[in-house]
């Protein structure tokens, strides 16, 4: 199944990333279209992080993998929320200044148009009259939107969001997902990695279906099938957790991964 026909934001050239040379994702090949709306869906332990992380040039890809992008390319990234560091003390406004940091410089002030642009930001998802609070003291829904305030300042042609909406009540997953369909139609790309099938199949045209290698990337009704979903449960629980390297024959620590594979598979079918 091959990714949209329009021209390529993002190749995957045999995608690999491991951790301490155990596989995390791999051999994975396709392109994000230029514009398009991607959910990344997969089990858990499925790579979908690691992969925003690898788009987002955060860890380092196995040798022979190759991502290509046009080098003027700009990204934003959101993170999942456990991976952020709350107790930071920053004001809510300095957070979405953050992400005028490659204007700003490390040390440079911001400009009066920059804090009207932060402003603007901050009222387009709903927390005007929070500019002075610390971080720390938002709620989940609250810290999500402050976050989404950063990334539409941040004015990116490529964003990667990682469950935006885990831990986010259903009134402002709404507000966000608004926005995220307005950065659709501005013609961004943009790819989420998400866990709600039901979110994915009303909201995202493309989807990437993962379990550590590419299970099936495409139009989402075409993806979303029991077949796949099956499959991506079955490579899941076969996963070792234990290989030591990842080799393209499917040859693992010195198991036959492959035949493991196929009695998980007859089990599906
Ligand atoms: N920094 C790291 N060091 C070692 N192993 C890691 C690291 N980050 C991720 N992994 C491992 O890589 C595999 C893929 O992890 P990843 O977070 O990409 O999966 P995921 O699909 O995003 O999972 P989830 O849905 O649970 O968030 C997992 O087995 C995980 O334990």
């Amino acid at each position: 199944m091959n990714a949209p026909t329009r021209s390529p934001a993002i190749a995957l050239h045999n995608l690999t990333v491991s951790y301490r040379h155990y596989p995390a994702l791999h051999h994975v090949s396709g392109h994000f279209a230029q514009g398009s709306l991607t959910a990344v869906i997969g089990p858990n332990g499925a790579g979908k992080s690691t992969l925003l992380k690898s788009l987002a040039g955060l860890v380092p890809l196995d040798g022979h993998s190759h991502i290509e992008r046009a080098p003027s390319l700009r990204l934003a990234y959101l993170p999942q929320h456990s991976e952020l560091d709350r107790s930071f003390p920053l004001a809510v406004r300095d957070c979405v200044l953050m992400g005028l940091w490659a204007q700003t410089g490390a040390w440079g002030s911001a400009t009066a148009s920059m804090l009207a642009r932060v402003d603007a930001a901050l009222e387009a998802v709903g927390l005007q009259g929070f500019e002075r609070r610390a971080v720390g003291t938002l709620s989940s829904g609250q810290l999500q939107r402050a976050l989404f305030a950063r990334l539409l300042v941040q004015d990116a042609q490529v964003i990667l969001l990682d469950e935006p909406f885990n831990a986010v009540d259903s009134q402002t997953t709404a507000g966000l997902l608004a926005l995220v369909q307005q950065w659709h139609r501005q013609g961004r790309t943009v790819i989420a990695v998400l866990h709600d099938d039901a979110q994915v199949k009303a909201h995202f045209p493309q989807t990437l279906l993962l379990a550590r290698e590419c299970i099936a990337w495409g139009a989402t009704a075409e993806v979303l099938t029991e077949h796949h979903l099956a499959r991506a449960r079955a490579m899941a629980e076969a996963w070792d957790e234990t290989a030591a390297i990842c080799d393209i024959d499917g040859q693992t620590n010195g198991q036959d991964f492959g035949t493991l594979l196929a009695q998980r598979l007859a089990a599906t079918s």
